[in-house]
């Protein structure tokens, strides 16, 4: 199976933790994409969502999907959305797509996060992807000395600015052993305004598209 394929079979089985008359929380990416065109044929069903970046309430707006905001919801019972890597711990790497301050907020505001990946994701331990760093842009030298003292080696993001008026640095040669910890640490850097660690508030369950089917790992 081709991992779009996976990656839609994915979104499909989030669908069952949608319930009727719910605002959701929706992610950013290919995946999330997917969730949002299956969401489309039950849209009558939801009362709305709540976007984790702007490309992801134009695509819920191109469908006719109520999209409201996080400031007139409230906490939310589910966000979906897909993941960089991820690890049978649940812990995960996202920001791949830029967006991971706003899907970090939703996330914290959600009572359950389903996050859905093809099985390519799916690591023993994280790093391997570069890890996104949203920075301010005048911190953009100091955090990145300071993610060298880490032993990670920081690549700006040519060309990128996020729905936040930021930047991205990728971290490359992390190997990371203790998720929750490092995601503290890197939380601290003045300027460095989200790392792409969620693993102080991971995932729920994990949707993992795969050649025999979905795998669920919670
Ligand atoms: O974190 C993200 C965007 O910021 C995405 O969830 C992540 O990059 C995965 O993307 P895709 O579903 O296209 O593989």
């Amino acid at each position: 199976m081709k991992p779009d394929d996976k990656k839609k079979a994915a979104a499909e089985a989030a669908l069952v933790y949608v319930e009727s008359g719910w605002v959701i929380g929706v992610g950013t990416g290919s995946t999330a994409n997917h969730f949002i065109d299956l969401l489309a044929r039950i849209k009558n069903r939801i009362e709305g969502a709540v976007a984790s970046s702007r490309a992801t309430e134009e695509r819920l707006r191109k469908h006719g999907i109520n999209v409201l905001d996080l400031n007139a919801t409230g906490n939310l019972p589910v966000y979906v959305d897909g993941a960089d890597e991820a690890t049978r711990h649940l812990h995960l790497i996202k920001g791949g797509g830029g967006a991971l301050t706003r899907e970090k907020i939703v996330a914290a505001a959600s009572a359950k996060f389903v996050c859905i990946a093809d099985d390519s994701k799916l690591v023993d331990v994280l790093g391997r992807f570069p890890l996104p760093i949203e920075v301010i842009p005048m911190a953009r030298s100091y955090v990145g000395r300071r993610i060298v003292a880490h032993g990670g080696e920081p690549q700006l993001r040519a060309g990128f600015t996020t729905d936040n008026g930021n930047l991205i640095l990728d971290v490359h040669n992390l190997e990371i052993l203790n998720p929750v910890e490092l995601e503290g640490e890197l939380d601290h850097i003045a300027g460095a305004v989200t790392n792409g660690l969620f693993a102080r508030r991971p995932a729920d369950v994990l949707l993992l598209g795969t050649d025999s089917g979905v795998d669920k790992i919670e």
